[in-house]
């Protein structure tokens, strides 16, 4: 091929009400190269993504793609040009089968049902990622319907691929088998663009990358010659302290106290938990692993009150028989909860940043005699935004208009500002960017040494590590055995994760396993 390009975006500007979130973006992909673009939250790499694959207009700049401009107006138009792309949050239908999922999306092209199934099954296999075409999406693991979205563009006669934080669902043999397909599919010459805030991974895998702050280009750089450090310092400008700094606590007495609960399973995508039991003492962070849908979300929702179960008494805050109780009362003593699901559960899209800060404090002086105390609650919105660096343009931002990581930053932030007894959460610091992670860390750390219980429900296995004080994993409604992360190999909790474990000899008190 020539010295033509396989991409050029040529001064992207992108302007939002009180917020430019592309100015003048220049964004070059070689074919066959995986080319990351990296920046904080907020940066603008979702917005010039988008722009790329159809789903918002730029007001100005231009793209020339193998050498010729084009108007990309809608994602069918970037799928025809060879463009595809998976978004963090995928696009299935859980009730249809992969084949159907697939034939939605490809239209006239996807053929008769027959030839359909037979490509799917051979392209699959070709890049390593085997897939039934009959399974129905529900049946899938996250890994495997990631898969599905990633064949869905394989069989677009494929030319980019635009992964939006690709590795943040997946288990670490996932991960592996993920990297291993891409570069099969730079050696076939398709290109990537690779999103992601984990560096380690960025500098392991890619070729090139180009580097955004505050909707500027700000650098380039070869990942490969560069450390997770040095790309940090490009990305915020200053240095940032990435230390795996591990200070353990064994906690105290135990605030929430899980015995013998078990579920029955509502809905044909529920869970059913067996006979959980596990303490979560004062001062000392659980964190629990598992591959999404394995009863992590139940276990959760029994927690908060999301799911009220009246006939059981199987959980205790500090001794008090909580299942039957709402989660307001349960907040009363002293629960705070950041669910997985941050637009819809951890906020209110269309409200503004005062009122989902309200939905969760009101109890903390926010309200007197019926009445909001509007300064209060701008008061405490504010002491968010500045503590947790959220980026927005004010606290009458609607809670949507954020981007992923700085809603999540904000959303933490209200539930740490609470001082609760008991935090409940749900991938902490999923989607948020380096910086952030260490203060997100910090601050969960800091409520723990001053008392706090912490359970924490992560993918993140790095993250899992990095903070916890005991570690364990889900699967299928059954809870393994919590070990200090120093003395649990990595191998064994992915083991735990796919379900091979003893849950006769689980021993979830927290006593003796720093020993
Ligand atoms: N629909 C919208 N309305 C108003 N502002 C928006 C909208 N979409 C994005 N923005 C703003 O544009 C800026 C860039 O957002 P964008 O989602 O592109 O960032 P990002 O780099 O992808 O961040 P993250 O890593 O958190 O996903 C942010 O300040 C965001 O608040």
């Amino acid at each position: 091929m020539s010295n033509v390009k396989r991409l050029a975006m040529l001064g992207i500007t992108k302007e939002y009400p009180g917020c430019k979130a592309n100015d003048e973006v220049f964004l070059d992909i070689e074919h066959g190269e995986i080319h990351a673009l990296l920046g904080e939250n907020g940066a603008g790499k979702s917005t010039l993504m988008k722009m790329l694959y159809g789903v918002v207009k730029p007001d100005s700049g231009s793209i020339i793609w193998n050498g010729k401009p084009v108007s990309i107006d809608q994602p069918s138009v970037a799928r025809g040009l060879g463009i595809g792309m998976v978004f963090q949050h995928f696009s299935l239908f859980e009730t249809l089968t992969v084949s159907e999922n697939i034939a939605l999306v490809l239209g006239d092209q996807a053929g008769n049902s027959k030839t359909l199934a037979d490509r799917i099954k051979t392209t699959s296999e070709r890049y390593g990622m085997p897939l039934d075409p009959d399974r129905r999406i529900s049946s899938l693991s996250t890994g495997e319907r990631q898969r599905v979205e990633i064949v869905r563009c394989l069989l677009l006669n494929l030319q980019l691929l635009i992964l939006d934080e690709p590795t943040s669902v997946l288990t670490p043999q996932e991960v592996d088998n993920l990297f291993k397909t891409l570069r099969q599919l730079t050696k076939e010459g398709c290109s990537v663009l690779f999103i992601s805030h984990k560096l380690h991974e960025v500098t392991e895998l890619c070729d090139s990358a180009t580097i955004l702050r505050a909707g500027k280009v700000t650098g380039h750089c070869n990942p490969k010659e560069e450390t997770s450090e040095s790309i940090a310092r490009m990305m915020v400008g200053e240095d940032i302290a990435i230390s795996n700094d591990c200070r353990r606590s064994l906690g105290t007495d135990v605030f929430a106290n899980i015995e013998n609960l078990s579920t029955t399973s509502t809905g044909q995508f529920d869970v059913a938990l067996k006979n959980i039991n596990l303490q979560v003492k004062r001062g000392e962070i659980v964190g629990i692993a598992g591959i999404a849908g394995n009863g992590q979300e139940e276990l959760l929702k029994a927690l908060s009150g999301e799911d009220i179960h009246p006939n059981s008494k199987s959980i205790t805050f500090a001794g008090t028989v909580i299942d039957q109780l709402t989660p307001l009362q349960r907040r009363r003593l002293g629960l705070a909860f950041v669910p997985e699901d941050r637009l819809g559960r951890g906020a209110v899209p269309d409200l503004d940043l005062c009122d989902n800060a309200l939905l969760t404090s009101f109890d903390s002086g926010l309200v007197k005699n019926g009445f909001l105390r509007k300064s209060k609650i701008v008061e405490l919105a504010d002491k968010i935004i500045k503590k947790y660096k959220v980026k927005t343009a004010g606290n009458h931002d609607a809670a949507a208009s954020l981007s992923g990581g700085n809603l999540q930053k904000f959303i933490v932030g209200r539930e740490i500002d609470q001082e609760p007894n008991f935090l409940l959460m749900s991938h902490p610091t999923w989607g948020v960017d380096i910086g952030a992670q260490v203060a997100i860390h910090d601050a969960i750390l800091q409520l723990r040494d001053r008392g706090c219980a912490i359970l924490i429900v992560s993918e993140d296995l790095d993250e899992l590590y990095k903070i916890s004080d005991r570690l364990g994993a889900i699967c299928d409604g059954q809870i393994s055995q919590f070990l200090a992360p120093e003395v649990l190999p990595l191998v064994k909790l992915g083991q735990w994760m796919a379900g091979d474990f003893d849950t006769t000899t689980a021993d979830n008190k927290g006593v003796s396993q720093h020993d």
